[in-house]
């Protein structure tokens, strides 16, 4: 493979140096433009896979208007170009009035040169699958939270809003509906994003080992501490921690937890005194913390200490729309994986994906799709390579109660083709009754 080429224009020259140094050491090739004049020509004249533009040409206007006038040119004569610009630190709005006049991405100066290659490799990958895929739906970067509901789009402002101040963040959601991809989404938007980010998953950490794991040991402080060692807490410091199933915390490590909350101090198991951390807490649950609190399972205290921000992610049932989106990426993202051809869905196949009820929510989906990927022979996914229980979730047998009356009433207002008398009378309810759950069902 020839190697990606990639146009540098800035007019300070230490700074297209530099970046010139940093590209080419990982294999790209690279050619500068000392203005917007000699840009044009650049690429005009020959073939670029990126631009790398700095907004503030000229050290001495910070409008920025003269990189814009630019980027819109370049748009002009290559709208499909990548273009990554830089700006001066601080100067959001400039960014923004760059990526609305087309600009792939952007980073602030002084950038950081992992960061500064993993937005290029970004840009170069989607503009190549969207190249190779014209026709298909543009696949995003891998770690992208896909979403199209209202529903998740909301609860995306909202993480937008909430991504840099630096608070505790409470994410709540049934299994897999996302919630430790949605801990390492805000975590890689706010400004500890090049910090480290350090899990612990409170459901898996044996009760005797929890305080140790958390905060750290003393050499000898019990019988298999045989070296001192930092916790979880200490590892994270100055970044974020994501305490995953924090609802199966114990009553003890919710007091100790509670402690380092409140004065951001902790103290090593055999130690006496307490170290200093900086650590911006996320914590994810599935299960109820208020029912918790009410039966004494969890503490209050601790509770409103994390929810500064809560961010409930709802089960996929609550958001079919966001179904043929993720269906898509994921059978895209499998048949390549797996060197199959399926490359969309049958009507009946995407009818069954957004009626299905999701228990496992995108994990599941995931799953079933990746088999899907593998089963198709062809390029189109049909309802058989699915192999979802028809219009129901798991077989009865695996089923709750709820699960199962919102199966039966659902199957019932199907074969009587929503006729809710009928319906009602095929279960053997009254009309009032029937009208009951169906409300319930709706809540
Ligand atoms: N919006 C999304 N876009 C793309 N992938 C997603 C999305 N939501 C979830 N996933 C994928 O689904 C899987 C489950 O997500 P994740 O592990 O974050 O869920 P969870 O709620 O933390 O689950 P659990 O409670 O079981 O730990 C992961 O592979 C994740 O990448």
């Amino acid at each position: 493979m020839s190697r990606q080429r990639i146009l540098i224009a800035d007019d300070q020259a230490d700074i297209r140096a530099s970046l010139a140094l940093v590209l080419q050491s990982e294999g790209y090739e690279t050619g500068s433009a000392a203005s917007p004049a000699e840009a044009m020509l650049l690429l005009e004249r020959g073939a670029w896979d990126a631009l790398l533009l700095d907004l503030n040409f000229r050290a001495d206007t910070t409008s920025g208007e003269e990189g814009l006038a630019l980027l819109s040119s370049v748009k002009q004569i290559n709208a499909d170009l990548p273009v990554i610009v830089l700006t001066g630190w601080g100067s959001v709005g400039l960014a923004v009035r760059a990526l609305r006049a087309g600009a792939a991405d952007f980073l602030e100066k002084p950038w950081e040169n992992t960061r500064l290659l993993g937005v290029l490799r970004a840009q170069l990958a989607l503009e190549a699958a969207r190249r190779a895929t014209a026709a298909l739906t543009i696949p995003l970067p891998q770690g992208a939270i896909l979403h199209s509901s209202a529903t998740m789009r909301a609860v995306m402002a909202l993480v937008a809003k909430i991504a840099h101040a630096d608070v505790p963040v409470l994410i709540t959601g049934e299994s897999g509906t996302g919630k430790g991809m949605l801990a390492r989404h805000i975590a890689s938007v706010s400004p500890r994003h090049d910090k480290p980010f350090v899990t612990v998953d409170l459901g898996a950490v044996p009760e005797t080992l929890i305080e140790s794991e958390l905060f750290g040991h003393a050499r000898g402080a019990f019988t298999d501490a045989k070296t001192d060692r930092p916790g979880r807490f200490e590892i994270a410091n100055d970044g974020v921690i994501f305490l995953d199933e924090i609802g199966n915390a114990s009553l003890s490590t919710q007091a100790r937890l509670l402690g380092v909350l409140e004065d951001g101090q902790i103290t090593r198991v055999g130690e006496a005194r307490p170290r200093r951390v900086d650590v911006r807490l996320i914590a994810a649950t599935n299960a109820d913390l208020q029912e918790r609190i009410a039966a004494g399972g969890f503490r209050r205290d601790l509770f409103f200490r994390l929810n500064t921000v809560e961010i409930a992610l709802p089960p996929l049932r609550e958001r079919i729309d966001d179904i043929p989106l993720l269906a898509g990426q994921f059978l895209l993202a499998s048949a390549s994986r797996h060197n199959r051809p399926a490359r969309g869905f049958a009507p009946d196949a995407m009818a069954a994906l957004t009626t299905y009820s999701w228990p496992g929510n995108v994990r599941e989906l995931a799953h079933v799709v990746e088999r899907a990927a593998l089963l198709a022979e062809g390029e189109t996914v049909h309802l058989a390579d699915l192999r979802l229980t028809p219009a129901g979730p798991a077989p009865v047998e695996r089923m709750t109660l709820d699960q199962a009356e919102r199966y039966l009433i659902q199957r019932a207002m199907a074969d009587a083709g929503g006729d809710a008398e009928a319906a009602a009378k095929q279960l053997g309810l009254s009309r009032s009754a029937f009208y009951r759950r169906l409300a319930s069902l709706r809540k």
